[in-house]
C-alpha cells in the first residue's frame, strides 16, 4: 500500500502578535485554531480547534511577563503531542529569563538555566531574535534543543541607513556588539558609554565626550528596554552634553510599567523597535529575518520523514 505523505505546517499563537500573519504568508502555514481563556479561580483553560495529527506545529510566544504565559503554553505544547503533533518548535522572538544568568548573590535562583531546562523539556527547536547573551557565549549552554539566533542589527541597520547627520550611542559595555555591527552596516559613527546597574529601576550611565559630533542627531541603540532607565539616564547624559535632538532604536522593546510614556517625557523624539514585542512603536519588522530558521527546521523534521 503507498501512503501519501501529507505536509502540513499549523502556526498557534496564544495572543495576538503582529508576527504572526506575516509568518504563515511568508512560509505558507496553517493559521491554528485555539480557544483560551481563564477560569474564575485563574486556572488557564486552552482547547486546540485545529487537527495537528502528523503536523509541523510552530508556536509563536511573546514571552514578556512570562509568569502570566508560561503554564498556558506548557499546556499548548503538551496538549499538541497528545493530539498527534508531528513536531514542536517554538518562535519566541524575545527570549525571556535571559538576563539572571548567574548567581550574583548567594542564594539567587539562577532563572535563566532553569528556565531553559523547563522549555526544553517541551518542544523540539526554538529560535529568537537576540537573546540577552551577556555572560553565556551560546544558548546551547543552557537549552538542551536545537537553537537558532537572529540578528536584529541588520534590521535596524536598514532602518538608519539612510539617514544623515546620525551618532549612534550605545549605553554601556553589553551594547557594543550590536552597536558596533549596525553602525558599521549603516555607516555612522558610534559612542559607548558606561552604565552601572544600583537596582531594578536604578542606574547610572556616563558618556564620553562627544562635541566632535556636535549638530548631529544621536540615536540610542540596545537590545531591550525594560523598566527605561537606562535610555533615560542616556537621555540625560546626552542633554548634559548640550544635545536635543536625539531618537532611540532599540529591538526588544517591553516597556515595563509604562515606560514608554516615561521615556517619551524624558524628551525622546522618536522611539522605534521591532516588532519582537507587539507595541506601538513597532516600526522594523523581523519577519523575513526568522522565515529562513523557520523553513529550516521545517525541513529537517520533514526529511526525517522521508
Ligand atoms: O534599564 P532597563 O530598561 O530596565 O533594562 C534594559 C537594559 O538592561 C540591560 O540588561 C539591557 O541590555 C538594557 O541595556
Amino acid at each position: 500500500m503507498i501512503v501519501d505523505i501529507i505536509e502540513k505546517n499549523v502556526l498557534f499563537s496564544l495572543t495576538p502578535h503582529p508576527l504572526q500573519e506575516k509568518l504563515c504568508d511568508q512560509l505558507n502555514l496553517e493559521p491554528g485554531s485555539l480557544e483560551v481563556r481563564r477560569f474564575p479561580d485563574g486556572e488557564s483553560y486552552l482547547r486546540v480547534l485545529t487537527s495537528v495529527k502528523g503536523a509541523n506545529c510552530v508556536i509563536l510566544a511573546d514571552l514578556t511577563h512570562p509568569d502570566t504565559k508560561y503554564l498556558a503554553l506548557l499546556f499548548l505544547f503538551e496538549t499538541l503531542r497528545e493530539l498527534g503533533a508531528r513536531s514542536i518548535g517554538l518562535v519566541a522572538p524575545y527570549l525571556c529569563y535571559m538576563r539572571q544568568d548567574r548567581r550574583f548573590e548567594e542564594g539567587e535562583a539562577v532563572t535563566s538555566r532553569v528556565f531553559a531546562q523547563s522549555l526544553s523539556l517541551h518542544i523540539d527547536w526554538l529560535i529568537t531574535v537576540d537573546p540577552h547573551l551577556h555572560r553565556y557565549q551560546s544558548l546551547d549552554e543552557i537549552y538542551s534543543i536545537p537553537t537558532q539566533v537572529v540578528q536584529g542589527a541588520p534590521a535596524l541597520a536598514d532602518w538608519l541607513r539612510g539617514q544623515n547627520g546620525l551618532l549612534l550611542v550605545g549605553p554601556d559595555a553589553e551594547s557594543e556588539q550590536w552597536v558596533s555591527s549596525i553602525a558599521q552596516a549603516s555607516n555612522h559613527p558610534y559612542v559607548i558609554g558606561t552604565k552601572q546597574r544600583l537596582g531594578d529601576r536604578r542606574v547610572e550611565v556616563t558618556l564620553p565626550d562627544i562635541s566632535a559630533y556636535n549638530g548631529r542627531k544621536a540615536v540610542i541603540i540596545d537590545d531591550v528596554i525594560s523598566s527605561g532607565r537606562t535610555i533615560g539616564e542616556c537621555v540625560r547624559a546626552l542633554k548634559a552634553q548640550g544635545t536635543e535632538a536625539i531618537l532611540c532604536a532599540a529591538v526588544h522593546g517591553i516597556f515595563a510599567e509604562a515606560s514608554d510614556t516615561y521615556l517619551l517625557g524624558t524628551g525622546l523624539q522618536t522611539l522605534v523597535t521591532t516588532n519582537t514585542v507587539p507595541h506601538s512603536s513597532n516600526e522594523i519588522d523581523v519577519s523575513e529575518l526568522l522565515v529562513p530558521p523557520v523553513r529550516h527546521f521545517l525541513n529537517q523534521v520533514e526529511g526525517e520523514r522521508r
